[in-house]
């Protein structure tokens, strides 16, 4: 299946910084991409180029097959954008800034009035839509946002931070909306919270400087961790040594290390090999042998530390 948003190469500096540094990306129907980064990394740059808002340098963008640059009108009639920040026209309300859109979308009459009451109720502004929008909270204002993105139901949509400044329960019910959606649309999602790439994201991209320095699901960006599939044993002072060494032996293991000792306890953590799975070696090795131990648990790495990982050890 052909992708709904293809970037090719796209380049921008201001001045003497490069923000993005030739980014080639695509997404099809169905995933939700997750953009993430360090501040500063490039992802709002990108971002614009690909919603047609801010001029490449170089490379392309298309939103389902038409160039955003060259055909901007049909690119932008198929695209939800949500930019950071808050909406403009502050002393508008919801339903006043929403119509306002729609008509901008072309849509009239009694259309308007039901794309409207739907991008309100999507986005659950029902209590805020008489209220200028600037007295909103930041957590409305983002939704007003969010209403204007899907207000024409575009195929794609590209959302810069959408959760921003919202509280739990608000983060909670745009993140099922995006699911929502998910199934008919392509959808770029940029973010700091990285469990909301586990939650939302089918895949995601890292950059760092400009540059994409990873691209996968958030399970195989978690296979890059050290940490991950480690082995944790916890056994008995007298019988560590033993067990340590025996399990260092299995050619699934990097190495094993002592990681607490507790009232004649010792955690012993074994480290898989170049991302083998240790577990049930282990697990075998322990039955076949005798050797007792008190709990056995498979480790799982956090996003947060792969990400920390790459991002600090491509740090010019
Ligand atoms: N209009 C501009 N003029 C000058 N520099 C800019 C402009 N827009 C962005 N930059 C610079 O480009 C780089 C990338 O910025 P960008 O906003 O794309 O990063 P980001 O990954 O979205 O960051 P954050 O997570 O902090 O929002 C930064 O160094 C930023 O200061």
């Amino acid at each position: 299946m052909a992708a709904l948003i293809e970037a090719d190469g796209l380049r921008k500096t201001f001045g003497a910084i490069t923000a993005v540094d030739g980014i080639s990306l695509s997404v099809k129907k169905g995933e939700v991409l997750g953009f993430l980064g360090p501040n500063g990394a490039g992802k709002s740059t990108t971002m614009k180029m690909i919603a047609g808002f801010l001029e490449p340098d170089a490379g392309t963008a298309r939103i389902c097959d038409f160039d955003v640059q060259a055909t901007p009108k049909a690119a932008k009639t198929r695209l939800g954008y949500l930019p950071e920040g808050a909406p403009a026209y502050g002393d508008m309300t919801p339903t006043t800034f929403l119509a306002f859109i729609a008509e901008i979308r072309g849509y009239r009459g009694a259309d308007v009035d039901t794309r409207v009451a739907a991008a309100i109720g999507r986005a659950g502004l029902g209590g805020v839509v008489d209220q200028r929008i600037e007295t909103l909270s930041k957590g409305y204002k983002r939704r007003v946002g969010i209403a204007q993105a899907i207000l024409h139901d575009p195929p794609v949509l590209i959302m810069d931070e959408p959760t921003d400044g919202l509280d739990p329960n608000q983060k909670h019910h745009v993140r099922e909306l995006i699911r929502e959606m998910a199934a008919t649309k392509a959808i770029i999602v940029s973010t700091h919270i990285l469990e909301e790439v586990e939650a939302v994201c089918t895949r995601a991209v890292i950059i760092n400087k400009g540059r994409i320095i990873a691209d996968g699901t958030a399970e195989s960006l978690l296979g890059r961790a050290a940490s991950h599939g480690a082995v944790a044993i916890k056994v008995a002072e007298t019988d560590a040594e033993r067990i340590a060494n025996a399990v260092q032996n299995l050619p699934e293991v990097a190495a094993v290390e002592t990681a607490g000792k507790t009232g004649g306890l010792i955690q012993l953590r074994a480290l898989p090999k170049n991302g083998s799975t240790p577990a049930k070696a282990i697990g075998e090795l322990l039955a076949r042998e005798q050797l007792p131990y008190q709990e056995l648990f498979v480790e799982r790495a956090k996003l947060d530390d792969v990400f920390r990982d790459i991002t600090t050890s491509t740090q010019a």
